[in-house]
């Protein structure tokens, strides 16, 4: 199965209005380097934009965010989604995720909800939301108890923060939207996105190893692996 976490150590995290830009907001985060792209389930176009992205960008994997029902899961996985990422979860909620077969991303912003994503066989997790929930300092300190798990911290990230939760051993990527400036996405400024994208894909700490592959299959394999 795809690594999704690996593909870039940025996530971008998309809110379309207009399913019209998405193929050419996916084509501009590419040209800088950043293959994989969240698209949110918060607006009526979501669906149609990753769908568009799906058949029409297949140098990107799109996946969907916000995912919050069971319903949206399935969604998701019908219109050509290839991962999903959930601000939080519920047990229904992770039997779905789990059930479509897609690398899956659940959110947490605790350490009693890692443990309860532990007991399900899950390790890797979105952090959110990252800044208001404790930042790196936070993530770092879960790091020592807590070893096995990987997070992709999310929510208030700007690409200097993303520098200091890149440098942490258990972060292989992080999540957000400050490569795609509302005013930009608004314009059609795509030549600025790409170039906010490349500086984001620079990021990577130099000398740090690439992020492992984030699977379904991993995820699996850790069931009940305290
Ligand atoms: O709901 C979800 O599944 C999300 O992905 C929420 C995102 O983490 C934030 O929307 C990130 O937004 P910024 O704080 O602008 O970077």
């Amino acid at each position: 199965m795809t690594s999704v976490l690996g593909l870039a150590p940025v996530l971008p995290v998309v809110v379309l209005e207009d399913a019209d830009d998405a193929v050419p907001l996916a084509r501009a985060l590419v040209a800088g380097g950043l293959r994989a792209v969240e698209i949110t389930l918060r607006t009526p176009a979501a669906l149609a934009a990753i769908q568009a992205v799906a058949h029409e960008v297949p140098e990107a994997v799109v996946g969907a965010g916000t995912v919050l029902t069971p319903d949206q899961v399935a969604a998701a996985g019908a219109a050509g989604a290839r991962f999903l990422v959930s601000p939080g979860s519920t047990g229904s909620l992770l039997d779905a995720m789990r059930g479509s077969g897609l690398p899956f991303l659940p959110g947490v912003a605790t350490a009693s909800e890692v443990l309860a994503l532990l007991e399900h066989g899950v390790t890797d997790m979105k952090f959110f939301p990252a800044e208001a929930a404790g930042g790196a300092r936070y993530l770092a300190a879960l790091a020592s108890p807590l070893p096995r798990v990987r997070f992709c911290p999310t929510g208030g990230v700007t690409a200097a923060l993303a520098k200091d939760y890149l440098a942490l051993p258990n972060v292989p990527c992080v999540g957000g939207t400050w490569m795609i400036p509302p005013a930009a996405l608004r314009t059609h400024d795509w030549p600025r996105i790409t170039a906010l994208a490349a500086e984001a894909a620079a990021l990577v700490q130099p000398g740090k190893p690439p992020p492992e592959s984030f699977t379904a299959d991993r995820q699996l394999s850790w069931k009940h692996g305290l």
